[in-house]
């Protein structure tokens, strides 16, 4: 079978299903069972045009400007293809191309907005190719202007002006020798550099006398280390996996990830270091981990974060995603005196609501996902977790500076009021979406019958309170912990998040979750049925 018909149905690609949110993913290469290419390099060509004709009409400039577009990718083995593929696409829509090669997505947004004509920028589109995470056959694509990331709405657009171009003319071929190559990631990570000299009160090298260990996971993070870190006088022996690796052989590039958290911890520990920093293979997300091995992710890194914005910003207001916890909430407006605005999960839903609020004359600086995407409107609202990293340093640099302490305690010590739940878990329930009962709305009104359902049974069960102010899913709290009921933002899954005191008040509301959802034939409670039996 060719590459082309593998990724077809009847000779068609499904461009819709290539769809993820704001972002664009799908298989890149062949291998994995049950999992056919469906972004091949022909796709691509066609996304990348659809791309560009998407920014000549958004841009409306005269005639005679040509527009430029950067590509940058990840360290995936289908990376390298996907750039021609894309560089082709570009090429042939009549707008030029500049190659990043190895390169972060936060880079590329900032190509759109750093002000070198030397070096092509801005540009005036940039596209990331990556597939954060995921595993080695998959990739994707992430699209940038000065505003910002593209949106759910404008992937739609693209992807349906792609599927028109892939059948008008299948594949464009174009040469690349138009194609130019530039070092972007020496400018980015000088503006890095910078960020934190500037906040450490113009010190050459204010991080002299810090060990610190960076784990890229093989991605792209690698950089960090040697082109931030060492510049500004940190030792970062003991780094692990900066070298890029498509096959990321030694733990999927997650913070989120319990093994990827493990290992950080563990060399860090080993070292003896300061800090411990740790990227996902797109350098979007971060977290880190004190000298005493202490993971500083999820609730912890939104905590300290908004700890380091309220200092610079009192009272202002804090955007995270739907399932933070009520403690991150106490610590956010009773220590702080911040105002928490717990909102959707995705981080571009949380990014823009941050801008939004600013828009209509609440104060906002912080915008962050427990996954480890986050973004301050000093840094552009660029979604960057670098620039979280950024944030810790300069903390870390000045405390020093002024005796305050020296070392990752002073991180630690910010956070030290933050009530933690003792049990934290998060379920995921599949719905079939071939079981009878799914009907025309498809899963999302399915999911959505489950969630009014349990809304009824909270509302007579007279242990469960549900929250008053709430933009997504069902959360109550009871027992003295809550649980948070929603759809997931892409897949036919209803997550469950429970934070309790104790298991005992866990499997509590566990039950009272079953108790409204077990009827419902098409969804899988299997996971919860096993937690509830212990
Ligand atoms: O809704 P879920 O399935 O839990 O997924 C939600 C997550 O999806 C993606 O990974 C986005 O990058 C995250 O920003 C988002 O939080």
């Amino acid at each position: 079978m060719s590459t082309k018909e593998e990724s077809t149905t009847a000779g068609k690609v499904d461009f819709k299903k290539l769809q993820n949110g704001s972002d664009i993913r799908g298989v890149a290469v062949a291998g994995v069972e049950g999992e056919p290419v469906n972004l091949t390099e022909e796709t691509t060509v066609a996304i990348a045009a659809a791309f560009a004709a998407w920014l000549v009409d958004k841009k409306k400039l005269p005639s005679t400007t040509k527009l430029r577009i950067a590509i940058g990718h990840d360290s995936r083995i289908s990376a390298a293809s996907l750039q021609t593929a894309a560089a082709k696409g570009i090429l042939g829509a009549g707008l030029d191309v500049v190659l990043y090669g190895l390169a972060s997505t936060p880079a590329m947004f900032n190509s759109t907005i750093t002000e070198r004509e030397d070096i092509l920028c801005p540009v005036h589109g940039a596209i990331m190719i990556t597939a954060s995470h995921l595993p080695w056959n998959r990739n994707g694509l992430k699209f940038f202007t000065n505003e910002g990331g593209l949106g759910k709405s404008n992937i739609s657009d693209i992807l349906t002006r792609a599927a028109k171009i892939f059948s008008e003319s299948p594949m464009i071929s174009i040469g690349m020798k138009e194609a130019q190559k530039i070092n972007y990631m020496e400018q980015y990570t000088a503006d890095l550099v910078n960020a934190v000299r500037r906040g450490a009160g113009g010190k050459e090298r204010p991080l002299e006398g810090f060990h610190i260990v960076v784990d890229a996971g093989n991605g792209a993070g690698g950089f960090f280390a040697a082109s931030v870190l060492e510049p500004l006088g940190a030792v970062t022996r003991g780094s692990q996996f900066l070298e890029p690796d498509g096959m990321f052989p030694n733990h999927i590039p997650n913070p989120e990830d319990k093994k990827a958290m493990e290992s950080i911890t563990k060399a860090v520990l080993e070292q003896k270091a300061d800090l411990g920093i740790i990227f996902d293979t797109d350098v979007d997300r971060a977290a880190a981990v004190d000298s005493s091995g202490r993971e500083l992710n999820r609730n912890r890194l939104i905590a300290l974060m908004a700890a380091i914005v309220l200092a610079e910003h009192p009272g202002t207001t804090v955007v995270t995603d739907s399932v933070t916890s009520d403690g991150l909430t106490t610590f956010i407006e009773g220590k702080l005196g911040g105002k928490h605005h717990r909102f959707k999960r995705g981080y571009k839903n949380v990014i823009d609501e941050g801008i939004r609020l600013n828009t209509i004359g609440e104060d906002a600086h912080l915008a962050i996902e427990t996954s480890g995407h986050g973004a301050l409107k000093e840094n552009h609202w660029l979604d960057d977790g670098a620039y979280l990293m950024v944030k810790l340093l300069i903390k870390l640099a000045a405390a020093k500076a002024s005796g305050e302490g020296h070392g990752s305690q002073v991180l630690s010590d910010l956070i030290g009021e933050l009530k933690e739940a003792d049990i934290t878990t998060e379920l995921r329930f599949k719905i079939d979406q071939s079981h009878p009962d799914i009907g025309a709305g498809g899963f999302r009104d399915y999911g959505e019958q489950v969630l009014s359902n349990l809304d009824k049974t909270v509302a007579s069960d007279p242990n469960l309170k549900k929250a008053s102010v709430n933009f997504e899913g069902i959360r109550v709290s009871g027992y003295g912990g809550w649980f948070l009921l929603r759809l997931s933002l892409h897949d036919p899954v209803l997550p469950l998040n429970i934070e309790a005191p104790s298991q005992e008040a866990a499997v509590k509301l566990g039950s009272a979750v079953l108790a409204a959802v077990h009827e419902f034939g098409a969804l899988d409670v299997t996971p919860l049925q096993k937690y509830i039996a212990g």
